[in-house]
């Protein structure tokens, strides 16, 4: 028999603020028609009347064609598909029918267990009791467990009370074992599971110590967890702030850093000038980041406005980039073979996607968002601020992510990185576990583990802002040296000017606008285009441009300029043809 607590359990933060919005919800759809109950997923999820029926008859009265349709219904669901035939038909013939409505508790913590559970339908919170610095205790929603998941196996298997408090989030429909039955069948499919889990961590560089005892291995994969995440879901928002410490296991993530561009103004980090254009292109004004050596050398192209506005052009088209950086270390910057081309960022446009209003809802229910949703949540939680996405590096199998975080208190609140997911499945262990283990373990393992710790291979925030202030610096540069381009040539603006002239009145006074100011010595610009090391297509274009001998028809300017100077340049390109 299946008891359901009545007592009102202490709810987490979670679950009161999805109640209170979903109680607003019903309020102010009271009335109206409901077209989702008609909808497609809706018929889907719900448990047939014939499989209740089922279900209402005990174990020795279902035939084998009743366990075969049930198991029909079954297949495919996540949970379910771990077990093997012969336990699946088993389990159909002891499954009961429980259905619960938003709200209840359906287990709790400290209690004894008494069954196991398959959500069907709808979704549950599993909230865990936790302890505040000031010793006091509150809940606190651990995961949302949704269909096709199931729950209430630790109890049963250990032999120990309830671990969490299990409550409906939506009108749940679930099919029940009872613990005897789940004792007969179950285990080995669990013990199959811990053995996975024991074996990939033996396989882990980190882990592969004699000072882990095989106990203390045991421990961490019982309590670990497995998990998929499709393709651009984010696995974790912030290293620094997430409670759990995750390694791939297959597949692949991207690690992404988030730049407050506010914070990276008023952080006083100064920017190497070693790739050939030393003391010319200061973005930022030295005021707020200060370069170490120039900070004198006033001889600026451009002023803070003109940062800003390139800022703003990023941020009119909502761009909050995923960008690419190959980066050198600041403390590796002595060995001056490597090229400066490392230090540049390319735009990943085509990454951010729109997101209908539907998919956002979608990624809400389940728990897991996006990388789009989460630029988003960042963008509405702080709109005064600009951030800027940095695809800073790959997290490939077998690599745990972010290992400073296990040893290091986040001192100055800088925010963590964030793990984006290229689809994959990945190894979680509770940071919580760990820290405990790791206190009564011996020195040696702790060295072993920190030493693997600082070869973390991912850029210091230092590098990273001084990497992006460079791309700025060399954003900026190239798109002066356009304006300048177009000013010098008169025959090109003309061109320009005539051929746009029933396109944009707006362009065209701007440039108008330009030509009025005195024209920069092209020299200068030529011979720094030319030395630089960074010779992409755009550089090559420009430099050629100014000597008007370039051959254009090969230039594939699309893939090589920047958002907004795409917008002018592409205007510019089938003039630029004529000249060939
Ligand atoms: N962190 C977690 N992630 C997913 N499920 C959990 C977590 N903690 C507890 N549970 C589930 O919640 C259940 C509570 O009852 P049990 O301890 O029997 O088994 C537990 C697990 O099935």
């Amino acid at each position: 028999m299946i008891i359901i607590s009545e007592s009102k359990s202490i709810r987490s933060a979670v679950e009161m603020q999805w109640n209170e919005l979903h109680r607003r919800k019903r309020d102010l759809n009271y009335g109206r028609f409901d077209a989702s109950l008609f909808s497609r997923a809706q018929i889907k999820t719900s448990v047939p009347s014939w499989a209740k029926r089922i279900m209402a008859k005990g174990p020795l009265d279902r035939a084998d064609d009743d366990c075969k349709k049930l198991h029909a219904l079954l297949r495919g669901l996540k949970s379910f598909d771990k077990f093997t035939e012969p336990i699946q038909l088993a389990m159909c013939k002891a499954f009961t029918y429980f259905s619960v409505d938003c709200g209840r508790t359906i287990l709790r913590r400290g209690h004894v267990g008494q069954n196991f559970y398959f959500i069907f339908s709808g979704s549950v919170f599993v909230n865990v009791e936790e302890t505040n610095s000031k010793g006091q205790t509150f809940y606190k929603t651990e995961v949302v467990l949704k269909r096709g998941e199931s729950f209430g196996e630790l109890a049963l298997l250990k032999d120990i009370r309830r671990t969490a408090t299990v409550t409906c989030r939506e009108s749940c429909e679930m099919f029940v074992v009872d613990k005897e039955v789940f004792a007969q069948v179950c285990p080995r499919i669990f013990e199959r599971e811990l053995d996975e889990k024991l074996r990939f961590l033996k396989s882990i560089n980190i882990f592969q110590n004699k000072f882990w005892s095989p106990d203390k291995l045991s421990s961490l994969a019982f309590d670990a967890q497995i998990q998929q995440f499709k393709t651009n879901k984010v696995v974790v928002k912030d290293s620094w702030k997430d409670e759990w410490f995750y390694i791939c296991m297959t597949g692949q993530c991207k690690v992404i850093k988030c730049l407050s561009v506010h914070d990276v103004r008023n952080r006083r980090i100064s920017v190497r000038e070693d790739h050939g254009l030393k003391g010319k292109l200061k973005i930022l004004k030295t005021s707020t980041i200060s370069s170490s050596e120039d900070d004198d050398d006033r001889d600026e192209y451009f002023s803070e406005n003109e940062e800003h506005r390139m800022i703003d052009s990023i941020e009119k088209k909502r761009l909050l980039a995923a960008m690419e950086v190959r980066y050198r270390d600041l403390d590796e910057e002595e060995d001056t073979n490597k090229s400066s081309s490392n230090l540049v960022l390319r735009f990943r446009e085509d990454e951010i996607k729109e997101e209908s209003e539907e998919e956002f809802e979608e990624e809400d229910r389940s728990g897991i968002i996006t990388l789009n949703t989460l630029m988003r949540e960042k963008k509405r939680s702080n709109p005064d601020r600009i951030f800027v996405f940095m695809h800073i590096g790959n997290l490939d199998s077998k690599q745990a992510f972010d290992i400073k975080p296990l040893f290091e208190k986040d001192k100055d609140k800088s925010s963590g990185l964030i793990l984006v997911s290229n689809g994959c499945k990945m190894f979680r262990i509770r940071k919580e576990t760990w820290k405990k283990m790791m206190n009564h373990e011996s020195e040696q393992l702790v060295d072993h583990v920190k030493s693997i710790a600082d070869n973390d291979p991912y850029p210091s925030e230092r590098t990273i802002i001084s990497s992006y202030l460079q791309k700025c610096q060399w954003e900026s540069y190239k798109r002066q040296t356009v304006k300048s381009a177009l000013l010098c040539s008169n025959r090109f603006t003309d061109i320009f000017i005539r051929k746009s002239a029933n396109k944009s009145n707006e362009v065209i006074n701007r440039l108008r606008r330009l030509s009025a100011k005195s024209k920069p010595d092209i020299e200068p610009m030529k011979k720094k285009l030319n030395e630089s090391k960074e010779r992409d297509y755009v550089t090559k274009w420009l430099a050629d441009s100014v000597q008007l001998k370039h051959k254009d028809n090969e230039i594939r300017i699309e893939e090589t300029i920047t958002i907004e100077d795409r917008r002018r340049i592409s205007m510019i390109v089938p003039k630029v043809e004529k000249f060939t």
